[in-house]
């Protein structure tokens, strides 16, 4: 809910958790955009010729420096997003480090792609890459987790050698503002790493994304978004990497383990109040423990402890904003029509004047719905989930992959040989064997069909981030 001024192109940013506004943000018109990415350009070259042992060393830093104004981040990425103090420490600032450490490790071991090739008479040619950074990187997040999201895609940029220019949820700016001090301090050259704050459609979003000075664009956020930002990067040719929503699908065999199993689908349907692309909002069981995983569910829905973000106890907060509420509440009501069952939650909850005027909404479970639903075939993005019966693994695995999404999937089964088969057939980017969200960063991350356009992560996103010259020398 931040409301624009065409005065003085600002707007306000507030906690989710209350409604207030807390702080004053400056929206970028083209004119700002055109002059970060002039400056990006500039800082280019040099960047790029700079050895990979001392730009790694600049990431090393950054992490360094993070670690040092930890509690300071944390309190930037809770006052944003309303989300738990102790959420935002494990999690997301904890994540920021290890995405800087991660690719300066990446960056400093990658090796060039060669081949020798055999020539009739004996002879040979030796081809080898040279990997060169794209140039101008436009980095386009959300407001979900801001800076795993954000530090996820300009640590690797920068190891590369790219400068970027990175558009921030409106709703979100406060960690890439404080990375801009952290990256300066680091010993970032000025124009490496550049911010512009404001909206998506006509601001500064699509200004950046429509720059001729931009060489690619990578962005998360939901898929419709995504396919906007493509058409109009289309024209130029350049390199996209999207990572978008999903729809995410839990399998629950008989045979798991229903305690651990219980513990992972409560993490996936409620982590950051359902609002991670990963979160799981169809939960297929098999039909013989349905009842006994229905009622685990339900119990451990209702323990969730909705409260102030900055209470240490808190596992809950509240979702972004009342327009994204209003859209969650929509799905609400459409489960409802559709006659599911609503086993518990279903509406607003009653926190107190404090926070009654934030944007809270109660975890929730249905059953009862189908595949014909729109709350079973669409990405909610909210702490909900449909609970479905299944007999068969060939039924469980079919209805997994009955949606136009593509992105994660998990797999609860005490049979690995099960785990293994259904989880290479799901269509997905990641799929999880009795577990969900366990990351390790140098692995292939993204989705197929609507849940994105390439991968990154690891050896994936130094590809993304550069370019190869090919060199074939006739020996
Ligand atoms: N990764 C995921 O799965 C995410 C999904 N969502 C879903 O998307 C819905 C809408 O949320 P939004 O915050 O509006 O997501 P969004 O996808 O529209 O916004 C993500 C980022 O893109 C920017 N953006 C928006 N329009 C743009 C444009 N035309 N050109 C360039 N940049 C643009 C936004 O300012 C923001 O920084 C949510 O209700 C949620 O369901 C939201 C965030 C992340
Ligand atoms: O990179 C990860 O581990 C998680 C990424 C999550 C998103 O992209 C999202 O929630 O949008």
């Amino acid at each position: 809910m931040n409301a624009s001024s065409p005065v003085n192109r600002s707007f306000e940013n507030v906690d989710p958790a209350t409604g207030a506004a807390h702080s004053l943000v400056h929206e970028a018109d083209d004119h700002l955009v055109d002059r970060a990415v002039t400056a990006a350009r500039k800082a280019t070259g040099a960047w790029a010729r700079t050895p990979v042992r001392d730009r790694t060393a600049v990431l090393r830093r950054a992490a360094d420096l993070i670690e040092e104004r930890f509690e300071e981040f944390v309190a930037a990425e809770t006052a944003d997003t309303g989300k738990p103090v102790a959420q935002a420490r494990d999690l997301d600032v904890a994540r920021a480090v290890a995405n800087f450490r991660t690719f300066a490790d990446v960056v400093a071991a990658a090796g060039q792609e060669s081949f020798l090739t055999d020539l009739p008479g004996g002879h040979q040619a030796l081809n080898y890459a040279v990997r060169k950074p794209l140039g101008v990187v436009a980095v386009i997040v959300p407001w979900n987790l801001p800076l795993p999201l954000l530090t996820w895609k300009v640590a690797p940029a920068l190891a590369c050698g790219n400068a970027v220019v990175v558009k921030p949820s409106d709703q979100t700016p406060g960690s890439a503002t404080l990375l801009a001090e952290v990256l300066a301090e680091a010993g970032l050259p000025a124009g490496a790493y550049n911010i512009v704050h404001g909206f998506g459609g006509d601001s500064a979003g699509a200004h950046l994304t429509a720059h001729p000075g931009v060489d690619g664009v990578t962005f998360t956020g939901s898929s419709a978004t995504g396919a906007h930002v493509m058409r109009t990067v289309a024209p130029r040719v350049r390199p996209v990497s999207f990572e978008l929503g999903g729809k995410n699908a839990a399998l629950v065999f008989a045979d798991a383990d229903l305690d651990e199993a219980l513990d992972g689908l409560t993490r996936s349907v409620f982590a950051n109040t359902g609002q991670v692309c990963l979160c799981t909002e169809r939960v297929y069981v098999q039909r013989s423990v349905f009842a006994d995983v229905v009622d685990g569910l339900v119990e451990r829905a209702r323990s969730r402890r909705l409260g102030p973000p900055r209470d240490e106890a808190t596992t809950t907060g509240p979702l972004i904003s009342k327009t994204h509420r209003d859209k969650v509440l929509g799905y609400l009501a459409l489960a409802e029509q559709a006659g599911a069952k609503v086993l518990t939650g279903g509406g607003v909850p009653r926190l107190g004047p404090e926070l009654d005027g934030g944007s809270w909404i109660e975890p929730t479970l249905w059953t009862g719905l189908t595949h014909a639903d729109r709350p079973v075939r669409e990405e909610i993005f909210g702490p909900v989930a449909a609970l479905i019966p299944f007999d068969t693994e060939e039924e469980a695995a079919a209805l997994a992959n009955d949606t136009d999404y593509g992105l994660a999937a998990s797999v609860w089964t005490s049979d690995l040989r099960r785990g293994h088969r259904v989880a290479q057939a799901m269509n997905v980017g990641m799929a999880w064997v009795n577990t969900w969200f366990l990351r390790d960063l140098r692995s292939p991350f993204g989705g197929v069909g609507l849940s994105g356009i390439g991968r990154e992560g690891g050896a994936s996103s130094l590809h993304f981030y550069t370019e190869p010259t090919n060199v074939c020398v006739h020996l």
